[in-house]
């Protein structure tokens, strides 16, 4: 099994892209109040919250996020999102605050909201219940929702925001990227040979992994929002792109099968069944599916198309990270795993940073991403202060919320 190792993206500092590191260094550094108080105890207590939460998927496009109401260092209220048409974390624990919220102080792992969306805005709500402060771990990256630190600080609630940013925004890497960029994430599977090809000359392509390695690509199909396939995949191999089974009389919530490509598709086709929705694109342009997958409230798509529609995304700089099952298997002809992109030389080549690599039975998994995202560097920075508590150099607890205001040492206020 391949985990994710976030030493790959700062082993070779050379190969980063700066500017990208320095923006999100830049952002996402904790601070403390103006009164030097220190608010990552109630703020990890509300992470832990924010986790119990859904996740964004097809079903939930909303991000996770909790939040607890501390009064005189003692916390008196706790909520957190359970998903997308509920309440919002503020509200729940406001609403467990009842009274005792009044001058107390809203620990928050995402800048409140500002907008009316499913529900309405947080900021009213907790500007309506007289909470004197408002500390935030993440800003809100949906320009739709954001603003709410300005309507605190001009209703005269004092925000305090940057505190374990870092650990707010791994809570919410899909649907962060989504915002910031308007699109979701795509991650392209590839399953190949060692010679680089999906399937033998006469199109056979049952099975060149391991049996282990088709359980593990299907499995991490329920961690994406969309598959997205070409119609000449449709065509040739009759995919089904679910899942799971959804059981009988069961609504399926796996990801959303996407087909895109202006070939006609007969009906009786597995992947046009009535057991999950099915979205036909006809267009050959990646950017507009990705506009309609986003609209749809998705943050994260896999990429299982053949080399057409692999060529397309890269051509247009689309895959974000590649997810690759190599078998110890030759072929010498037959479909490559790409197509042409437009790489004529050897300087024109799609690079990526390598991230993870490991077995997957008697095959070979490689993680890699194209750019090092903001939370592949938070992901780090909390490893490194995990890794200084556990050598016991900060004794923080979580649930001692007792010495909360005399802890603190950076006199940091931003907002
Ligand atoms: N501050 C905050 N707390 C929560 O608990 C939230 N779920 C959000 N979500 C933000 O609001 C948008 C969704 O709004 P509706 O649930 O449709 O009303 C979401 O995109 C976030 O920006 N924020």
């Amino acid at each position: 099994m391949t985990h994710f190792d976030s030493d790959h993206v700062d082993d070779d500092g050379e190969r980063w892209d700066e500017p990208d590191v320095k923006r999100c260094q830049l952002r996402y550094e904790d601070r403390a109040d103006t009164d030097g108080a220190d608010w990552t105890r109630p703020m990890d207590r509300a992470l832990e919250l924010a986790a119990r939460g859904p996740g964004s998927s097809r079903c939930n496009p909303n991000p996770r996020v909790g939040c607890v109401i501390v009064s005189d260092g003692t916390v008196v209220g706790e909520g957190y999102h359970h998903g997308a048409g509920t309440v919002h974390a503020e509200v729940e624990a406001l609403r467990d605050a009842g009274d005792a919220a009044r001058g107390a102080t809203a620990v928050v792992t995402l800048e409140p909201c500002n907008h009316t969306g499913r529900t309405g805005p947080c900021t009213e709500a907790l500007i309506a219940a007289g909470v004197k402060r408002v500390v935030i771990a993440q800003r809100d990256p949906n320009p739709q929702a954001s603003g709410g630190v300005q309507r605190l600080q001009d209703a005269g609630v004092e925000v305090v925001t940057g505190v374990r940013s870092d650990d707010a925004l791994l809570l919410n890497t899909d649907y962060t990227f989504d915002m910031e960029h308007s699109r979701p994430r795509v991650v392209w599977k590839i399953a190949s040979t060692l010679d680089g090809y999906v399937a033998a000359a006469d199109g056979t392509s049952k099975w060149i992994t391991s049996e282990q390695t088709r359980k593990q690509t299907h499995e991490m199909r329920t961690g994406y929002g969309a598959i997205v396939v070409g119609t000449g995949t449709v065509l040739a191999d009759d995919p089904h792109l679910i899942s799971h089974d959804p059981g009988a009389g069961q609504e399926y919530d796996g990801p959303l099968r996407v087909v895109v490509g202006t070939r006609e598709l007969p009906s009786g086709l597995r992947v046009l069944d009535d057991i999950a929705p099915t979205l036909v694109m006809p267009t050959h342009d990646p950017a507009a599916v990705l506009t309609a997958l986003h609209d749809r409230g998705i943050h994260r798509v896999l990429l299982e198309g053949g080399p057409t529609l692999a060529a397309a995304f890269l051509a247009a700089d689309l895959v974000d990270e590649i997810d690759a099952y190599v078998a110890p298997v030759l072929l010498g002809a037959g479909k490559p795993a790409v197509g042409p992109f437009g790489a004529m030389t050897l300087a024109q080549a799609r690079r990526f940073h390598r991230l993870g690599s490991g077995d997957a039975g008697p095959d070979v998994q490689i993680i890699a991403t194209r750019r090092v995202e903001p939370w592949m560097v938070a992901a780090r920075r909390v490893k490194d202060r995990r890794a200084t508590r556990t050598s016991g150099q900060d004794h923080g607890n979580i649930h001692d919320l007792g010495n909360t205001r005399r802890r603190g040492t950076g006199v940091h206020r931003n907002c």
